[in-house]
């Protein structure tokens, strides 16, 4: 089961530059969360202060009872292996094949024998669907299976929590969509608590049980995917429907004179809310709620069409 992480008041800057202030959130124990943004808004720099890579100048991230924002290098060592990373780019080393680079967290950070090792690596490329690539190099194989394999790698100290920055740059939609399905049933089969950065607005719409947006300098939403998914706040709206109309402009934040050309434009219909990605078992994971449980609970009519199998990017 995976464990939950609790930011209270969390403040970035470097050096006069504020990048976000005051984030609290949860990211409960077990549950799949999004975190979205425009460009620059800060979310990597956010996924690095969770691991203590980066420290922060205010708040907390506490993770069973310590606190990465202020422990010391010692138990910051201890909570970091909890934790499961997959960087943007994958991180392969270039000169090992899939399976060393995989197998290194295993003979760097435990004393597991080398049988040990390969039932573990094999097992974990099985799961990402890379049996087979092991002799290949990274630099031989497609974006999307360097993915699968930093994937791989992120899984085999048995993360509690695993964090994925921008899983899906530089995929089709056709591997985002195959990544996302590895990732929920990793989910499934493991438990453990995942953060996935992201800028793709259907794995948003799909994919998680909570999703969260930074914007300006701020957490401007953090809640349930059916919350945001129905929630009329304009910045939300317009970054989950992919719209030109709203506040965020190609600099982040619109000016006035933009903001003025739009006045009384007819902002379009909120899309209906897709049924979310279920696992291949075709069960519900078990932190996975219901379809509309969340709008029913909170007296919110979701838009018209909404959790019927037909809508895009729903199975
Ligand atoms: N070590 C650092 N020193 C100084 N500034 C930094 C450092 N790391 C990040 N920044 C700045 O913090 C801001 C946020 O960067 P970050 O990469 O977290 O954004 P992002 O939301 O992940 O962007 P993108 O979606 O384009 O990947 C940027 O202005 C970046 O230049």
């Amino acid at each position: 089961m995976g464990v939950e992480v609790r930011v209270e008041g969390l403040t970035k800057s470097f050096g006069s530059q504020l990048i976000w202030g005051d984030v609290s959130l949860t990211l409960p124990a077990g549950e799949i969360c999004v975190m979205l943004g425009p460009s620059g808004t800060g979310k990597s720099v956010f996924l690095k202060t969770l691991i203590g890579l980066i420290k922060p100048e205010r708040g907390h991230v506490w993770i069973e009872g310590t606190d990465i924002a202020t422990c010391s290098e010692r138990e910051l060592y201890e909570v970091r292996r909890l934790f499961g990373v997959l960087f943007q780019d994958g991180a392969m080393f270039g000169s090992m094949n899939l399976y060393d680079n995989v197998a290194f967290p295993l003979r760097e950070h435990t004393k597991k024998s080398e049988s040990d090792i390969r039932s573990i690596v094999m097992e974990k490329m099985e799961m990402v669907g890379l049996v087979g690539a092991e002799k290949k190099l990274p630099g031989e194989i497609s974006g999307g299976m360097r993915k699968r394999a930093g994937l791989a790698r992120a899984l085999v100290l048995d993360p509690q929590i695993l964090l994925v920055d921008e899983p899906d740059s530089g995929l089709d939609p056709v591997r985002t969509s195959f990544l996302n399905q590895v990732m929920i049933d990793l989910n499934e089969a493991f438990g453990a608590t995942f953060l996935i950065v992201t800028h793709d607005v259907n794995t948003a719409r799909t994919v998680p049980d909570n999703i969260g947006m930074l914007y300006h300098r701020h957490l401007a939403m953090f809640g349930p995917r059916e919350m945001l998914l129905s929630s009329e706040e304009p910045v939300i709206r317009q970054f989950l429907n992919a719209q030109m109309i709203g506040p965020i402009g190609m600099s982040e934040e619109k000016d006035a004179e933009e903001l003025a050309a739009e006045a009384g434009q007819e902002l379009p219909p909120l899309p209906p809310i897709p049924i979310q990605q279920l696992p291949s078992s075709g069960m519900l994971r078990p932190t996975q709620r219901p379809p509309g449980e969340w709008c029913r609970e909170h007296g919110v009519v979701p838009p018209p069409g909404s959790f019927q199998t037909n809508t895009v990017g729903a199975r």
